[in-house]
């Protein structure tokens, strides 16, 4: 046990599902995974693990922004020897040409700053995605049908943003989308020696002010979890 998460030790497997949701994470666990098992509800935040295809699979919440992530994320690989972590997040579309329900690959993400700046100080560190799992969730998500998008995107410390200058730059500087966890998911992957994606579903668009409702969040999420499983263990 930690500080946030009760799982006994070995009830968290080395691939590990993160939605920002914990709700997700059940519905994701139920819809997806066989031999479900509640492993977490320290906060109210969930963590089942289960298997997908005969391959043990941990999803758990990450809460929202990446100081959250950070506790999560930091207990999931010290304490519980997690070595692939997939986020499975919802995302702000920043560009016209990605729309509404459409999955994003984060290759890299922006950031003002995350909780591992104060370590890294003065250099402007470049979170990037593992090249394995990166490349096999385009080449899963190609096999279902989906065409990805692949780029970077900006991990914003705030949903309620009042930078309209800075949505404008991260925009034309070709930023796909927004989310609120990837570069610090990224950044202590890369300092554990862990992997690590972010795979994101656009739940609302910044240009058009377009939304999905809950219900159809939910519906559309389907994509980004199979394409997450599959990258995590191609065949
Ligand atoms: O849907 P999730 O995974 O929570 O991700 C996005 O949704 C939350 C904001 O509503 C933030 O956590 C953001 O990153
Ligand atoms: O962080 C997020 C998630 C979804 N949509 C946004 O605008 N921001």
């Amino acid at each position: 046990m930690t500080v946030h998460i009760g799982a006994k030790p070995g009830q968290i497997a080395e691939t590990v599902l993160l939605p920002g949701d914990p709700k997700r994470a059940e519905w994701a666990a139920h819809s997806f995974l066989e031999g479900v098992e509640l492993v977490n509800d320290v906060r109210g935040m969930l963590g089942y693990t289960g298997t997908w295809n005969g391959h043990r699979v941990t999803i758990h919440g990450s809460g929202m922004g990446m100081s959250s992530l950070s506790i999560y994320a930091n207990e999931l690989i010290r304490d519980y020897g997690a070595k692939t972590l997939v986020r499975i997040g919802s995302c702000g579309a920043m560009q016209a040409h990605v729309a509404l329900r459409d999955v994003v690959i984060a290759m890299t993400a922006s950031s003002i700053s995350t909780p591992s700046s104060a370590i890294l100080r003065e250099v402007n560190f470049a979170p990037c995605a593992d090249w394995g799992l990166l490349h096999a969730a385009v080449t899963a998500a190609k096999a279902r049908g989906v065409n990805p998008h692949v780029g970077g995107i900006y991990s914003s410390d705030t949903f309620y943003d009042e930078r309209p200058d800075l949505t404008e730059q991260m925009t034309r500087h070709g930023t796909l989308a927004v989310e609120m966890e990837a570069a610090e998911l990224y950044t202590l992957a890369a300092r554990h020696g862990a992997r690590a994606l972010a795979i994101l579903t656009v739940s609302d668009h910044l240009q058009t002010g377009e939304a999905l409702d809950s219900t159809a969040r939910e519906s559309s999420f389907g994509d980004m979890v199979e394409i997450a499983l599959m990258a995590a263990f191609p065949e």
